[in-house]
Parts: C-alpha cells; sequence; structure tokens
C-alpha cells in the first residue's frame, strides 16, 4: 500500500488516540471526584438525615429523608460503575482503536463517510463525530456482510441503502498500524489466515475483527425464540455464541444484563476457557453453569446422581454384555418422545389412580398419614388439574401441620426442652409478654403465658423442616411414582402402546429398579425423573433469564431441552451443535429436527448451518472429514500445514515410547499446547502414571476447573469444546475406536488440532481411519 495513504492512516490512529487519552484523563478526573462523593455520602449518610420518630409525621418525614439520601448514593455509584465501564473500554481502545474501516455513501447524498470499526464506539465530544463506531452498530453489520459494491442495512429507523466504495482491515498494536490492506471479499483471509495460524491458548479468543458472513448471521439474529447452529467441528460455534452475547447486551442495553444471560456449557474446565471472551470485548460475563450442576440442584439430596462423565466412563470402558445392552437399549429409549408422552400419560393415569404418598410424620408420630392424604387428594373434583390439587393439599397439609402444633404444646418432651433454652430466649417471651400488657388491660397470669410462648418456640423450632418439607410437597412420593412406572403392569398398559416398547423392556425395568432402590439415578433416568417430578409437583420456574445458550447441544436430549425451555419459560435460546460429536447420535436433541420444532414452534424456530471449519489446517480437515458420514460437506480453511500422522505399532511394547517421542518432536517444532488424547479417564489416568514425569504433563480429569496450559492428557470426552496446537491419539486402534458410538468420540478427539495431528497405533487402525482415501494422511509403518 503506498506510504502515502499508510502515513494519513497512521496520523488518523494517532489523532484518535489523543482524543481517546484526553477523554480518558478527564474520565479519571471526574471518576475520582464521583469516587470521594461517594465516600463523603456514604461517610456522612446518618448526619446529613435527622432521624426522628417522635409521631407519625416524623416518621415519614425521617422515612424521606432517608430514602432521599439513599437515592442521591445510587445514583453517584451507578455514575461511577458506568464511568469505570467507559474506562475500561477506553483503555482497551488505546492500544487498538479500530480493526476494520469502509467507505459509504449513502444514496441520494454525495458525502463519503469513513467508518471506522472498532470494538467500542468512541465520540468525539467536541466535534460530536463518530471518530470510531462499535461493531455491534447497525452500520457495521456492511464491513461483516458485504463487499464493495451497493449494499444496504438495517437500522432502527428503517432501511438504509448505498455505495460502499471500499474496505479496509487493520492490525494495530499499541498504537502503530502493523498491517493494512484492502479487502476485495467480505473479511480478507489474510487476517484471517494470521488469526488462525497463531498458537492455542488457555483462554478462548474474541473473532471481533474477523467474523465471517455466515457466522454474522448467528451474532446478530433478534427475531427467533429457539436459533439452532448446527455446524462442523471447528466452525466457531462457540465464537460465533460469545459474539452473539455481547451484541444482544448492546443491542438491548437498558434492559438486557449479563447477568439474565446463561451459558450451559459441557463441564466445569470450559467454563473457564471461555471467561475472558465478554470482558475482552468490554461486557460482563454471563452466567454459565452446566446441566449437571442443575440436576445436582434439583435432585441431589434425593439420589446419588451418575454424572454424563461416569456414565461416559461405563459406556466406553465396559465389556459388551446383554447387561450392557440393556443399559444402552435403555438410554436409547428413555430420551426418545414416545417415552417422555408416557410420562404425560402416566401423570394424566395418576388424576384418577396410582397416586403414591409418604406420611408426614413428627418425632415418632404420624401427622398425616399416606392413606388420608391419598383419599383427600382424589376426593377434588376429578377435572382439577394436577398443580391445583398439590396447592391444595399443601394448604390442607399445613393446617394439619399446625394443628399438631396446638396438640404438642402440652406434651412433657416439650417441658424438658424449654428447661433447656437459653437466657435470650427467655428475655424474648418476657418482652412479649410486657409489649402484650401494655397494649391492652387484660390481665393474665404472666408466668403461664411465658411459658406458652417458650412452648410455641420450641415445638414451631422443631416442626419447621416438617413445615418446609411440606411447603415443597416432599410428603409426594416421586421416586416410589417413578419407580411404579416400571413396575406396574396396569401402568404400562395405560401409557405405552404395545409395539411402543423396545423388546428387552422387562430387563430395562429391572435395571433401573435396582438402581433405584440403591438411591441411585443413573444419568439416563435423571432427566425423565425431573420431568415428572415436575409435572406433577409444579416447576421450579426463573423468569429473569432471558437468554439461555446452550454449548454442545448434540448432547441434550429432547427433553433436556424442553426441561430447560419450561424452567426459563421467559428465555429464547441458542442452541449449538454438531451432531458428528455427539456420543450418542440416537439420543440428541438436535438429530431430531421435526422434535426440536415443536419446542418453541415451527415460525420462532431458526436453523443456521454452519459448513467452514476454521480451527484445523486444511490437511487435518480433508482426513478427519472422511471419518463422518456428510463429511465432504465440510470445507476447510485454506491454511496449509503437514498431514495427520498416522504411526502404526508392529510392536505393541513400544507403545508408550513412540508417544513419548511424538509428543518431545511436537514440543521441539514449538508447539506449547500439546494433549495427549485418550479414550477414558481410566485410560488418561493410566497413561499419566506412565509418562507424565517424562514430560512433565498434567493430568485432566472432570474435576479440572481450570484449562491447564502445556502438556495435557485428558479424556476425549472432556476435550470437547477446546483446542489445542498439536494432538497425539494414544491409541487409534480398531480395537479402541470400532463401535458407531465411538467414532463420534474420535472424530471430536482428532478435531481438537489446530496444526498438526500424530495418531499412534498400537495393532490394527481404527475402521474410522482405513475407510478414507490414503492420500490424506501420512502412514509411519514402525517395527
Ligand atoms: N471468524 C473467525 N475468525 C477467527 N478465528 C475464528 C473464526 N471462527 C472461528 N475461529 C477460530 O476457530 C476455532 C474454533 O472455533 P470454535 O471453538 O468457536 O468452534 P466450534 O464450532 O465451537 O468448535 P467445536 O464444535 O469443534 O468445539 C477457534 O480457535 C476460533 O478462534
Amino acid at each position: 500500500m503506498a506510504s502515502e495513504e499508510w502515513r494519513e492512516e497512521q496520523q488518523y490512529v494517532d489523532h484518535v488516540t489523543r482524543r481517546i487519552h484526553e477523554r480518558v484523563d478527564s474520565l479519571q478526573t471526574e471518576l475520582g471526584g464521583v469516587k470521594e462523593e461517594v465516600v463523603q455520602i456514604r461517610r456522612n449518610f446518618w448526619d446529613d438525615v435527622t432521624v426522628n420518630v417522635g409521631n407519625v409525621d416524623d416518621i415519614t418525614e425521617t422515612h424521606f429523608a432517608i430514602r432521599q439520601q439513599a437515592e442521591l448514593l445510587s445514583e453517584r455509584e451507578r455514575r461511577y460503575t458506568n464511568a469505570h465501564g467507559v474506562l475500561k473500554t477506553l483503555t482497551r481502545l488505546l492500544s487498538s482503536p479500530f480493526f476494520g474501516r469502509i467507505d459509504f455513501v449513502e444514496q441520494g447524498s454525495k458525502e463519503l463517510e469513513r467508518i471506522y470499526i472498532g470494538i467500542g464506539s468512541f465520540r468525539d465530544e467536541e466535534t460530536d463525530e463518530f471518530l470510531v463506531y462499535d461493531w455491534r452498530a447497525p452500520i457495521s453489520s456492511l464491513y461483516y456482510d458485504h463487499i464493495p459494491g451497493p449494499v444496504s442495512f438495517e437500522a432502527p429507523a428503517g432501511e438504509i441503502s448505498g455505495e460502499m466504495t471500499g474496505k479496509r482491515q487493520y492490525v494495530i498494536r499499541h498504537g502503530k498500524i502493523e498491517v493494512m490492506f484492502d479487502a476485495a471479499v467480505t473479511i480478507g483471509d489474510e487476517l484471517l489466515m494470521q488469526a488462525l495460524g497463531r498458537h492455542a491458548d488457555a483462554q478462548m479468543k474474541s473473532i471481533v475483527a474477523t467474523i465471517q458472513r455466515e457466522q454474522n448471521e448467528i451474532i446478530r439474529n433478534d427475531t427467533s425464540s429457539m436459533l439452532i447452529v448446527q455446524g462442523a467441528a471447528g466452525s466457531g460455534k462457540t465464537s460465533a455464541a460469545l459474539q452473539r452475547v455481547a451484541y444482544l447486551l448492546y443491542k438491548h442495553r437498558g434492559s438486557l444484563e449479563a447477568n439474565q444471560m446463561v451459558l450451559f456449557s459441557p463441564n466445569p474446565m470450559f467454563n473457564s476457557y471461555v471467561s475472558t471472551v465478554l470482558p475482552e470485548l468490554g461486557e460482563e460475563n454471563m452466567q454459565q453453569t452446566t446441566f449437571q450442576d442443575y440436576l445436582q440442584h434439583r435432585l441431589g439430596r434425593l439420589f446419588e446422581l451418575e454424572d454424563p462423565f461416569d456414565h461416559l466412563e461405563y459406556l466406553l470402558t465396559q465389556q459388551v454384555t446383554p447387561q450392557y445392552e440393556t443399559r444402552l437399549e435403555g438410554i436409547r429409549f428413555k430420551s426418545t418422545l414416545a417415552f417422555s408422552d408416557a410420562l404425560r400419560r402416566y401423570v394424566d393415569l395418576l388424576l384418577t389412580d396410582h397416586m403414591l404418598f409418604k406420611s408426614v410424620r413428627f418425632r415418632d408420630k404420624v401427622v398425616v398419614s399416606r392413606r388420608e392424604i391419598r383419599e383427600h387428594f382424589y376426593a377434588f373434583e376429578p377435572s382439577l388439574k394436577m398443580h391445583l390439587r398439590m396447592d391444595q393439599l399443601r394448604k390442607w397439609v399445613l393446617e394439619r401441620v399446625d394443628a399438631c402444633i396446638e396438640e404438642e404444646l402440652h406434651e412433657p418432651w416439650v417441658e424438658d426442652e424449654v428447661e433447656l433454652l437459653d437466657h435470650d430466649d427467655y428475655q424474648r417471651a418476657h418482652n412479649q409478654v410486657s409489649r402484650m400488657k401494655s397494649g391492652s388491660d387484660a390481665s393474665f397470669d404472666d408466668f403461664a403465658k411465658e411459658r406458652e410462648i417458650l412452648s410455641r418456640m420450641v415445638v414451631n423450632r422443631r416442626m419447621a423442616k416438617v413445615k418446609r418439607a411440606v411447603k415443597r410437597l416432599a410428603f409426594v412420593d416421586v421416586k416410589g411414582i417413578y419407580r411404579q412406572f416400571f413396575t406396574d403392569d396396569a401402568v404400562l398398559a395405560n401409557v405405552f402402546a404395545e409395539d411402543e416398547l423396545p423388546s428387552c423392556w422387562r430387563e430395562i425395568c429391572q435395571q433401573t429398579i435396582e438402581g433405584l432402590d440403591e438411591r441411585k439415578l443413573a444419568y439416563e433416568d435423571a432427566t425423565p425423573f425431573l420431568y415428572l417430578k415436575e409435572l406433577i409437583q409444579g416447576m421450579a420456574i426463573n423468569t429473569a433469564v432471558k437468554h439461555l445458550i446452550i454449548d454442545e447441544a448434540q448432547d441434550y436430549s429432547l427433553l433436556q431441552l424442553e426441561v430447560l425451555r419450561r424452567l426459563f419459560p421467559r428465555s429464547r435460546m441458542t442452541a449449538l451443535g454438531d451432531l458428528n460429536q455427539s456420543v450418542f447420535a440416537h439420543t440428541a436433541g438436535l438429530g431430531n429436527a421435526q422434535g426440536l420444532v415443536t419446542l418453541y414452534g415451527e415460525e420462532r424456530t431458526q436453523l443456521v448451518k454452519l459448513r467452514r471449519s476454521y480451527r484445523s489446517t486444511e490437511e487435518i480437515v480433508r482426513f478427519t472429514r472422511g471419518m463422518i458420514a456428510g463429511g465432504e460437506e465440510i470445507i476447510p480453511f485454506e491454511r496449509r500445514g503437514e498431514k495427520p500422522k498416522v504411526v502404526v505399532l508392529e510392536r505393541p511394547a513400544t507403545h508408550n515410547e513412540r508417544v513419548l517421542e511424538e509428543v518431545k518432536s511436537l514440543e521441539e517444532s514449538g508447539y506449547s499446547s500439546i494433549a495427549v488424547i485418550c479414550k477414558s479417564a481410566r485410560e488418561s489416568k493410566l497413561v499419566y502414571d506412565q509418562i507424565a514425569d517424562a514430560l512433565s504433563a498434567s493430568l485432566i480429569t472432570k474435576e479440572t476447573a481450570t484449562f491447564v496450559e502445556g502438556i495435557v492428557i485428558i479424556p476425549a470426552y472432556l476435550a470437547k469444546g477446546v483446542e489445542f496446537d498439536a494432538v497425539v491419539i494414544y491409541d487409534g486402534s480398531d480395537e479402541a475406536y470400532h463401535r458407531e458410538l465411538e467414532r463420534q468420540l474420535f472424530y471430536t478427539a482428532c478435531t481438537r488440532a489446530m496444526h498438526e495431528l500424530c495418531i499412534v497405533v498400537p495393532g490394527r487402525p481404527s475402521r474410522f481411519i482405513t475407510s478414507q482415501q490414503a492420500d490424506t494422511y501420512a502412514l509411519h509403518p514402525v517395527n
């Protein structure tokens, strides 16, 4: 590019940074002033308020004075927080004020506008001109979506058309332009090439400067209640989702806050991996959780819950026996719509029969027996819905508990416990009696009254737990009801059509019951159980959350997505997934397009597909896409590298040595983030014990909370969603990966590599390697 132009652009950068500096200085002064004011108001809060509680007027006046003072304080605090946020963005802009520019002439105007685009807006207060536009501003979409020529974009006031006469991209560091070029395509491949050629990091990076057009569609979609993104491995689903959160926070600022958005991620380590993207963009982080956390929160007190990782570990490491086959069939069946429909029919059936309750007990006494509760339940008007019955039942049982409190007051055990109360309790009772006397002229025996108050104190305290349990409807025997679903033939005949049941249904029932009787809940039972529980007892809903982002959505069944939809009824959902990375393709909700649409309805659902894969080199993508059906649709990004290496060992005894050698050679090539990916946690631990010392590697387990840099040994299912410079597959033999459910796991493991992939094979290579064209990898037989 002509040096004159370069100089001109650098001058603009200097101009903008100078202005930003000035603004930062004045903001800092202002901030100091506001901070001082806040401190003063807090310190003098009570001095500036005249507290007077002499009569009603005084109290009202005092109340208003306090309120006024509190409002003043919170206004200053708000100002401080806002200014602080602006300061943070400006500080970020200082080093790199913008990354893109478009030249735009609006239709009907002759004036050419230069629109510079950065991670935040910056306006010159003197001229009132925007020196930099936020990447999320309506006009900035031109940068991502169009090439120079006639263009239009959606502004709040309607569509604006015009001509884009130029488009430029920059890399600016520490206020100096390092790279600059005019881009003819949507986002120049050069910049993307630079971004993708970098080394892996312990934290995910924002892609703001190189967002691709199809990703922009996801980011700016603000019309669908359910946005489903199906994308190839490394196509930028997670990246786009995080940018989308930042976009929505910007577009709806004032009405949407970061804590009203929740990210459901595959594991806690992933949470830490993505946690810096939003702050990097100047936004607060959203809430992050896992589905398992939610299950634990809801069901943890009832059962010992199997988590999805132990669940996978079982499936990947157990011998294939008839019992194993039954479990697999159970997992499949329990995630079908036929199964959840049957649960709903079951709840309808419960309105007329089969309901189970537990007696409410206090000490060794039955307060309300389960027979009585049952009779009361079935005495309701038959048309009364389940949740209304539950409301009334709760009220009735609570009345019975209250009546029991009255009866207990005079029991000898109460007397004994009153003796053990402490001084404060006696004092409280005494004060209460004094107040009663001063407010009326009633005369009563102080001592007897005090004893009554103290007795009530004792019984109420002991009864509080019972009351809490009644309030949460703990007297409904949901466990028994779920168990009955698998034991009662009369129920079975009512809820399933004959041909719906799998042939090994009896065995599935047997397995389920055995688990339940040991107070264990298998992962495949957790969501159906929760669903049933909520159909009966009502749902603990959250209306504050407005957006759910479900990452790795291929690992959710339709029922899990349905539970989330019900749990957050005011929320929209963005589900991101890749069916090819699902360990149970047959349970994945994403695989059931028809079912998915029923969640929010067709009009409110949109499906976007991402076919281009950015993470890995062209060679790795060409190799990995051969492992899966429909892989030819995946388009690699043209970043070249070495062909994946398949090292076949004739003498398996040298296995660990070879793995060590491969990792060391990758290290010598300059890669710092290297993963040895194993099939299971069990294998990872074994490998760790054998080779970690020689590599100073870390072991990643399901408990690992933060993404670790350097060399890691990790089970494939925990590597979901993350990436490494180089990957060594510990054992790529056919023995390790041959079943269909292992195909996706193998594919997931191999697609974690950005620059290099090496598969070590003791024995015969996995059929998922040999089934593809041999020219996509380099074979290294070692004897
Ligand atoms: N537009 C882009 N500009 C720069 N880098 C990008 C872009 N899109 C994706 N990437 C990079 O590609 C890699 C993969 O992205 P990401 O993890 O978001 O993909 P994904 O679809 O969620 O992957 P997977 O399903 O395999 O976990 C990341 O390193 C990301 O930074």
